[in-house]
């Protein structure tokens, strides 16, 4: 049985807490960089790696053990400790109207993490709802492969097309047609789209 409601969150602004400074908290930090989030760590200690972000401004880290304040206004919540209570209670001192993922507790939590490519505006996330992180993170190795780094820059170019289209073209069933042809393979291999979209748009026009 899944249950489970996939989205995509925009954080730009929101504070995320993440409680505990080992290896599954940098983990899920260096997940939330460039989300525009405001990432606050707390743990008496931590990695390297985390130590270095905190240096260099891009996350704020309390240097202490956990207390229910450290939560407050907090729109997500990571309990990442190595302290199986602990985490339970840090998600005991929130409010049911902030998201609480425990790391050791995949029942327990208001959401977990996929593993995750990001190709610009394109994302490709993998669940298995707790059966095997690792087969999660096998099949994005795998997709990695399959989606490289020019996916970027089409998902660019279909991004402005469509918005060119969805403002220039009235005609219902032309505008389905010019949206489904830049999605196939012929633009993502195309050497030269924005002419072929051109021309697109020109020939379509006498379909009306
Ligand atoms: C439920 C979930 C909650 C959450 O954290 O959101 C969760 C829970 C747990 N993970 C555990 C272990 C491991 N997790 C990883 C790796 C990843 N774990 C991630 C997500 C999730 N892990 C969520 C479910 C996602 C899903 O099922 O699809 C990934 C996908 C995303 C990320 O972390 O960013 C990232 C791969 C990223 C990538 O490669 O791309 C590895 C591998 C490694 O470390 O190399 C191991 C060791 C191998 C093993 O144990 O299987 C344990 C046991 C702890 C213990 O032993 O005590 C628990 C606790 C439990 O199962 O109860
Ligand atoms: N969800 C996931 O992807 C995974 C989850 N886990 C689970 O995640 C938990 C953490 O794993 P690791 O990072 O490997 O452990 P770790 O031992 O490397 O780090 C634990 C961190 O928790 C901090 N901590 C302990 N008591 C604290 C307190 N009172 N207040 C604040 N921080 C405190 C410690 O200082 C340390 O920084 C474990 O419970 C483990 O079972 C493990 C692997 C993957």
């Amino acid at each position: 049985m899944n249950s489970n409601y996939p989205i995509m969150l925009r954080l730009e602004g929101k504070k995320v807490v993440v409680v505990g400074g080992g290896k599954v908290a940098e983990r899920k930090v260096a997940g939330l960089l460039g989300t525009g989030s405001l990432i606050t760590v707390i743990s008496p200690n931590a990695t390297d790696e985390l130590i270095k972000l905190a240096s260099s401004g891009k996350i704020e880290w309390h240097e202490k053990s956990f207390s229910k304040e450290d939560v407050e206004d907090a729109f997500l919540i990571f309990a990442a400790t190595n302290d199986n209570e602990l985490n339970q209670s840090i998600k005991m001192a929130a409010s049911d109207q902030q998201l609480v993922t425990i790391a050791d507790d995949l029942e327990g939590s208001d959401f977990h993490v996929p593993a995750h490519i990001q190709r610009g505006r394109l994302s490709i996330t993998v669940s298995t709802g707790g059966a095997s992180p690792i087969l999660a993170g096998k099949m994005r190795e795998h997709l990695e492969q399959q989606f490289d780094e020019g996916f970027d820059e089409y998902l660019e170019f279909l991004f402005s097309a469509r918005q060119r289209v969805l403002k220039e073209v009235k005609d219902a069933s032309r505008k389905r047609k010019i949206l489904s042809a830049i999605a196939g393979q012929e633009y993502l291999n195309s050497q030269d789209r924005e002419a072929d979209f051109l021309r697109l748009l020109q020939n379509t026009r006498n379909d009306v």
